[in-house]
């Protein structure tokens, strides 16, 4: 069992990173993309120039783009763009065994269904085993083997902690826990926030006004965790606060960053930069999942009335300076 390689599905910056990680953490690993001519060039240069630039893959890493390959693996991390979560785990149910765990790395609400992500892969894989793993954990800094702690989430108590030991390693401290949803719901919204925070950067509203969305912020995460089934300690640690933390802080953050652009005065068409913003893409999902049950969330609701065109960044600003003054908790 123990010999059986780590499977990645997806080879973008994080699939990569994780893929080094997992083989510093001494496994095999095998990693997969859809592109063969991506597979044969990290094949030939060990580096993934275009999605994780300056970094050397490690040598037991073995790049392909034959989805059979991942067959015999362990665990498959599921590392593509949240709204591919249905696509890619439907063709990888046709090549893995029905006990092989599918651990789910996206961050964010599926489009359409607001379906949350481990239901989605429930329902393709029914009865499955699934698990999550999430936290504050940038590509570069993962791949790099700087110091870096998640949280890997599954409802099988001796599953998480495997998992966990097995992607642990020199620099990846990966803690485990049950609460699945709470995890995955702290990961999808904090990078609605971090749109919301990096607007306030880059309309140079102030330090003290991005610490105020953070805090905000928070009790929005907790209230909507609480209505659907997450567990408010999860949400107090790596996964909730850690996470919303780190991308609600720097420009490193592709999701603060294409806030800072549009507090700059870009358009939401032009702010992303033509990079994967996961938060633009779940707003409208989690704003209609917290209107659904009441849930009053005014910093997620002003991000989604931004990217839809209904508000200006002015117009959000001034709706959540003037809402009644209340009660803090
Ligand atoms: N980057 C980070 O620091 C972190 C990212 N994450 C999360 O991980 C997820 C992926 O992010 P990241 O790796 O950064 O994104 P990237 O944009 O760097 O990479 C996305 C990868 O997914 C592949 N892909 C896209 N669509 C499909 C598809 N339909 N079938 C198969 N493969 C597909 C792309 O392949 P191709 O190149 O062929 O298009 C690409 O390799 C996101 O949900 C993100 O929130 C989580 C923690 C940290
Ligand atoms: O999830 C991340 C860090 O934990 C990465 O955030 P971005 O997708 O905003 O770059």
């Amino acid at each position: 069992m123990a010999s059986q390689p780590i499977g990645i599905a997806g080879a973008g910056a994080w699939g990569t990173a994780l893929a080094n990680a997992a083989a510093a953490a001494d496994n095999d690993v095998v990693l997969w993309m859809r592109s063969p001519e991506q597979a044969q060039e990290l094949a030939a240069t060990r580096s993934n120039e275009r999605c994780l630039p300056g970094v050397t893959l490690h040598d037991r890493i073995r790049p392909t783009a034959d989805l059979n390959e991942l067959a015999a693996c362990r665990a498959v991390l599921l590392v593509t763009p949240a709204q591919t979560t249905r696509e890619v785990t439907a063709a990888l149910a046709r090549v893995l065994p029905s006990a092989t765990p599918l651990l789910l790395c996206a961050k964010g609400i599926e489009r359409g269904s607001g379906a949350f992500l481990c239901d989605v892969v429930e329902e393709v894989r029914p009865g499955a085993p699934v698990a999550v793993l999430s936290g504050p954990s940038f590509a570069h800094d993962v791949a790099r083997g700087l110091p870096t702690a998640v949280t890997l989430a599954c409802r099988d108590a001796a599953l998480a902690e495997a998992l966990a030991n097995a992607l642990s390693g020199p620099a990846l401290r990966v803690y485990h826990r049950g609460d699945v949803r709470g995890v995955e719901i702290g990961g999808a919204a904090k990078n609605v926030l971090a749109i919301a925070c990096g607007a306030v950067a880059g309309k140079g509203l102030g330090e003290s006004a991005k610490a105020a969305l953070i805090a905000r912020g928070f009790a929005e995460l907790l209230r909507f965790a609480r209505a659907y089934g997450g567990e408010p300690e999860t949400l107090m640690g790596l996964s909730g606060l850690g996470d919303l933390v780190l991308t609600c802080s720097t420009a490193q953050s592709r999701n603060f960053a294409f806030g800072q652009r549009l507090g700059q005065g870009m358009s939401v068409a032009e702010a992303s930069g033509g990079k994967l913003v996961e938060g633009a893409t779940t707003a409208s999902a989690l704003v209609a999942l917290a209107r659904a049950k009441n849930i009053d969330m005014p910093i997620a609701e002003a991000v989604e009335q931004v990217l839809s065109g209904a508000w200006t960044l002015e117009q959000a600003v001034d709706a959540l300076m003037n809402r009644p003054i209340k009660s803090e908790h």
